[in-house]
């Protein structure tokens, strides 16, 4: 008898595109082969791993392990989980607030600090995985009522809230360590963190704008970055960047939720994606428009050269082709276009340092 849980879809062979795309490992147990497949890919279990074909012999039972994190030693694969590792983009929208604000800080026709760069690129990761865990923690109950987030460390009970709160503790002093480096660190900014992304999930709950929340509490980086490199805010230039970055976080925040809009529904979790409905698009192409205005601000308040602007606008065509393409109704096509906003923060970073040495 074949008994096999399947890879989507496995009616047809395609081994050449098994044994190229994946690793496998076999075991033989109460006469079934076992063959655990890692997909060595970097896509999301609603990505193109999903329409991956592998082939499936006699006797075999195929397990799907989708992400690279299934492959890690056993305990810790729920930890690296909580921490998102698998989903690097949540680190990439937490530095890049940062990083523009060094970048925009640095002295005139002056590349930003790297060292001051590379010490929070390093803490970024521990402290987006602590914002997640602490996430996951709060939400676990809402977590088991949706598709995507069901089978999430805590919501699963593969880790205990106990557990949970010990990885969250220990994350968040490794970065502390971490960000002692930075030049002007200051207590009152990590506890100013601290307090966001502990009530930034509670939100949720309460108002149909918890993206507005998720603003303050993402572009952090850009206060703590302007105050690291100066050690004092420049309201001029610090105000306009921040109103664009907190514009970016409900954009790309609302094409996130619409991920889940029918499960939140019945869940009872609130988010502008519900609030916004049919007019989402008007909406994020509004937040879009601030966004790219208030960056035009900041960059000419700081006197930067022509090249930021020729950046801002290719930033502002990769808003509009989101705008544009955005399938709201299909939750992989939200989630590719959530994904994509790295090449956004990318692009302004890339202006900024350019917008500097030509100014
Ligand atoms: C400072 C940082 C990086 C914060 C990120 C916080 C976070 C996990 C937001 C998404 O939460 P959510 O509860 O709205 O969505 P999910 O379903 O992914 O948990
Ligand atoms: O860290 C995440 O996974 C994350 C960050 C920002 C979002 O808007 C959604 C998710
Ligand atoms: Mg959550």
């Amino acid at each position: 008898m074949l008994r096999h849980r399947p890879i989507l879809p496995t009616s047809f062979a395609n081994p050449s595109l098994f044994s190229r795309k994946t690793n496998s490992s076999t075991s033989h147990d109460s006469g079934y082969r076992t063959r655990v497949v890692c997909m060595s890919t970097t896509t999301s279990p609603v990505g193109k791993s999903d329409r991956k074909l592998i082939s499936v012999q006699p006797n075999e039972e195929v397990v799907k392990v989708s992400e690279w994190v299934d492959c890690l030693p056993e305990g810790l694969q729920p930890y690296a989980k909580l921490a998102r590792v698998e989903k690097p983009i949540g680190s990439w929208l937490l530095m890049f607030p940062f990083a523009w604000s060094a970048a925009l800080a640095a002295s005139t026709g002056s590349l930003p600090d790297f060292k001051t760069l590379a010490v929070f690129a390093c803490a970024c990761p521990l402290l987006r995985g602590a914002a997640c865990t602490i996430n996951d923690f709060l939400d676990r109950d809402f977590d088991k009522m949706v598709e995507r987030t069901k089978m999430r460390p805590m919501a699963s009970g593969a880790v205990t809230p106990f557990q949970g709160l010990c990885f969250f503790a220990f994350q968040m002093l490794l970065s502390h360590g971490i960000l002692l480096q930075i030049p002007n660190n200051s207590l009152m900014y990590e506890a100013l963190f601290l307090f966001l992304i502990c009530t930034y999930p509670l939100m949720k709950r309460m108002t149909y704008w918890p993206q507005a929340y998720l603003g303050f509490t993402i572009n952090w980086g850009i206060l703590y970055g302007w105050h690291a490199i100066k050690g004092s805010l420049q309201p001029s230039i610090v105000l306009p960047l921040f109103l664009s970055g907190y514009c970016w976080t409900i954009f790309y925040d609302t094409i996130y939720a619409n991920q889940d809009k029918e499960d939140d529904v019945k869940a009872g979790i609130k988010s502008t994606a519900l609030k916004f409905g049919e007019s989402t698009k008007e909406w994020i192409t509004g937040f879009a428009t601030a966004c790219i205005g208030s960056f035009a601000l900041a960059g000419y308040n700081a006197a930067l050269g022509w090249p930021f602007y020729a950046f801002l606008a290719a930033a502002a065509a990769q808003l509009a082709w989101q705008i544009g393409t955005a399938d709201l109704s299909s939750p992989a096509d939200c989630n590719r276009k959530f994904v994509s906003n790295k090449w956004f923060g990318a692009l302004i970073f890339s202006g900024i340092l350019l917008g500097k040495v030509f100014s």
